[in-house]
């Protein structure tokens, strides 16, 4: 049994990224969680002929609870989305509470689930999350990660349309946070390998660390990024589930996850059949992606510091 579970569900991101995850055929069982439309969503992916069971869930009669009880992998795409003029920190007067929530019900039902967070400001979110855990004394590091993936599949596309590679073959790492300067792209080690002028490393880096604003103002008050980002997040569930379940070693990929000192950093993660084995360095970094790391250090303490204090000041849990 390998049961998988979306909170926030019948959203923007929620209904593609079930839809990406009812086509995984390891997944045996698809919980659908939202405050609206649950079942209805539910309900319609429940007639593709693939293998996993889908069940949605309302808040009322435990359903949070029983949404989450025996969950392998959680992914959580719960909240509300930037309009124009906004900053990812201005969603977290709403989400950090919805986030502290979930997390809650996590550490209650479902302790040992690898737990995925969308929901932005994921800076922020995912030390939430990391607190509540903690508080509870469930918190296992190797099992909560911040998705930046469409930070790296953003970069993938933007570059090689500069380079003329197929975007499908490209791997750039990007490290750090998910919001603009915080967001690290590691042009230098892109693969495969190409070698950019100094002018296009600099656009290319600005175009990685502001993608979401290019959606956030064409979709022109409708929300942010949310196929494209459904499209991350099952790629990403899927590498976490081809590791822990399939057993395939080797599997690399960034997120943004908490390391021992205290605080969050990205990183690459590398997964192996126990689940994520190994945090890797950043590699050989240039001078220019050394000063790319400075400038996103000071925004990352804050944000990660507001994460910590909503918890400790006495947020219920
Ligand atoms: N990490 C990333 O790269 C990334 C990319 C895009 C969007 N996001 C973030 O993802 C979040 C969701 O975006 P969206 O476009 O899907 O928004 P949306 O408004 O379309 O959907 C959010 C869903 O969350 C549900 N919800 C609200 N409170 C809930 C609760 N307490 N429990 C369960 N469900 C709840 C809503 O009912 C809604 O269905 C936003 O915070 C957005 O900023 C992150
Ligand atoms: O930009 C946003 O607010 C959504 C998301 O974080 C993104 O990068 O697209």
């Amino acid at each position: 049994m390998v049961k998988a579970v979306v909170l926030g569900a019948a959203g923007g991101i929620g209904q593609p990224l079930s839809l990406l995850l009812k086509l995984n055929e390891v997944i045996t069982e698809l919980a659908l969680y939202d405050i609206v439309n649950s079942p209805g969503v539910a309900a319609d992916l429940s007639h593709i002929n693939t293998p996993a069971k889908v069940t949605g869930y309302l808040p009322p009669n435990d359903g949070l609870k029983n949404a989450l009880t025996g969950a392998h992998l959680i992914v959580i795409p719960a909240g509300v989305p930037r309009k124009p003029g906004m900053t990812r920190d201005d969603l977290f007067k709403i989400n950090a509470g919805i986030v502290r929530d979930l997390a809650t019900g996590i550490a209650q039902h479902a302790p040992n689930a690898y737990v995925l967070v969308i929901s932005n400001p994921v800076n922020s979110t995912v030390p939430i999350v990391v607190e509540v855990l903690k508080k509870h004394g469930v918190f296992d590091p190797k099992k909560v990660f911040g998705v930046t993936t469409l930070d790296v599949v953003r970069a993938s596309t933007f570059t090689s349309s500069i380079s003329g590679s197929a975007p499908q073959g490209v791997r750039v790492p990007v490290v750090g946070g998910h919001s603009g300067v915080t967001i690290i792209p590691l042009l230098s080690q892109i693969s495969p390998r190409h070698e950019f002028t100094h002018e296009q490393i600099e656009a290319l880096t600005k175009r990685i660390q502001f993608g979401g604003d290019e959606v956030v103002k064409a979709k022109d008050g409708a929300g942010s990024a949310t196929l494209s980002m459904a499209q991350a997040g099952a790629r990403f569930s899927s590498s976490i589930l081809n590791a822990t379940v399939k057993g395939e070693a080797g599997i690399v990929e960034p997120s943004y996850v908490h390391l021992d000192a205290d605080k969050e950093g990205g990183s690459q993660l590398r997964k192996t059949p126990s689940g994520v084995a190994k945090i890797n360095s950043l590699g050989d970094i240039n001078e220019y992606e050394k000063k790319l790391l400075e400038a996103a250090i000071p925004e990352l303490r804050t944000n990660i510091n507001k994460g910590v204090s909503f918890i400790a000041d006495g947020s219920k849990l």
